[in-house]
């Protein structure tokens, strides 16, 4: 596991923004999952300026998001497919149709999760798998307790789960205690995964995701065991790790060898 320690939340927006260019340039027809949440959104912002500037095009990309709330429609606002509608899609040159998100109101709930595996097979798997972190190490809605091999399935949010995105909804609204989330198994097979985190409150579930045992009640731990994880987080993200400094001594070492590599004349 990659720990990229950077000053502030827009420097990691940033820097994950640099590894998305990357891999359009190299391949764009990438597929990509994708992530709500409010941590992605200043990703976003930097792709969405990059593609108004021309330096990157999303025409040939497919995404899949990690989850969607169970028994909320995709017209409602705080739909995760309403969200990336608002927040991406809406502002880059995505074909929609190429833009999957785990459909919350399916007639039944099961098939669904077994198409949307069978979907991200069919396009050959994802490139970059992005993800947010909850308080309690929760990736997607992979509660605490997940099976760390499972796959998409419909989840039943935690309480704090629930009252963390209570903001989200007005009082007395519906507010749904179900989802429909790629499982642990499905995000190990992602080819490359980048979880941001900024923020005081997600210093301890950092700390567990990178220190603590590989364990289901901290879900993101399982990444441990993923050959090609990069975790990007802020200061204060960072703040209970037992040793940041090494991992700002590695990024520096790594910034250095890779200057090295650009700057190599090979013989034509
Ligand atoms: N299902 C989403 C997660 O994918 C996200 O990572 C988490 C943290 O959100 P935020 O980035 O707003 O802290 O919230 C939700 O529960």
């Amino acid at each position: 596991m990659k720990v990229v320690i950077q000053d502030d939340s827009p420097a990691v927006a940033r820097y994950g923004a640099y590894i998305f260019r990357e891999q359009l340039q190299k391949q764009p027809a990438s597929v990509f999952g994708l992530a709500t949440g409010s941590t992605p959104l200043s990703l976003y912002r930097e792709l969405i300026n990059s593609t108004r500037r021309g330096e990157i095009s999303f025409s040939q990309v497919r995404s899949f998001n990690l989850d969607e709330y169970m028994d909320l429609a995709p017209q409602h606002p705080q739909s995760y497919r309403a969200f990336m509608d608002r927040e991406f899609f809406n502002q880059i040159d995505i074909d929609t149709a190429n833009t999957m998100v785990p459909p919350g109101d399916a007639a039944n709930p099961l098939t669904a999760c077994s198409e949307y595996e069978n979907a991200i097979a069919a396009a050959g798997g994802i490139d970059i798998q992005l993800l947010g972190i909850g308080r309690n190490g929760h990736i997607g809605f992979n509660e605490p307790t997940s099976c760390l091999a499972s796959r998409t399935r419909v989840k039943t949010l935690t309480r704090q789960t629930i009252d963390d995105n209570a903001r989200f909804f007005d009082a007395g609204e519906f507010q749904p205690q179900l989802s429909i989330t790629m499982g642990i198994g499905t995000i190990m097979e992602a080819k490359l995964v980048m979880l941001l985190a900024t923020g005081k409150s997600k210093a301890k579930a950092i700390k567990d995701m990178v220190e603590g045992p590989v364990s289901a009640w901290c879900p993101a731990s399982a990444l441990q065991m993923h050959p090609s994880t990069v975790v990007i987080v802020d200061e204060e993200a960072a703040s209970e790790l037992s040793d940041p400094d090494f991992f700002k001594h590695i990024e520096q070492q790594n910034q250095a060898l890779l200057a090295r590599l650009k700057s190599r004349r090979y013989p034509s």
